[in-house]
């Protein structure tokens, strides 16, 4: 129970780490409060908040994990290395990929009842 309890630690250091030093994270927690006001506000069925609920967090975690890549890239090669850069830039298209498909979704969701 004990260990449990510790890696419950270590992982909320890890997400204050990234909320603290990610301008990137803060905008995307941002953007889900305001979603989620919004949803509350227009009445999303129950579907609807599982779908939004599942975009904030492909998209949180693709964040989380670029991250990490990042910190990890810049410890096995400080220096420039093609590699490097092009493993940092597929991950960055990861993110990319995710803010898309859920703004795509978020649009499907929102806008025929904001019509
Ligand atoms: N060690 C490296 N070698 C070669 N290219 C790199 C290296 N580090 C970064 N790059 C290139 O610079 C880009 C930006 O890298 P950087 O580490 O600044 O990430 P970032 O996306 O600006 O993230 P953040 O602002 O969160 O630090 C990468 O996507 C990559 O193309």
């Amino acid at each position: 129970m004990k260990k449990v309890v510790r890696s419950f630690g270590f992982a909320g250091k890890g997400i204050a780490w990234s909320f603290r030093t990610q301008f990137n994270f803060r905008i995307h927690i941002i953007a889900a409060l305001l979603v989620t006001g919004l949803g509350w506000w227009v009445r999303l069925s129950l579907t609807e908040w599982v779908c939004v609920v599942l975009c904030f967090a492909m998209v949180m975690v693709t964040e989380m994990v670029n991250t990490a890549i990042e910190v990890l890239v810049d410890l096995v090669s400080p220096g420039y290395h093609s590699k490097a850069g092009l493993v940092k830039d597929i991950a960055a298209g990861a993110v990319l990929i995710s803010a898309i498909l859920a703004a795509i979704i978020g649009c499907v969701i929102f806008i025929p009842k904001l019509w």
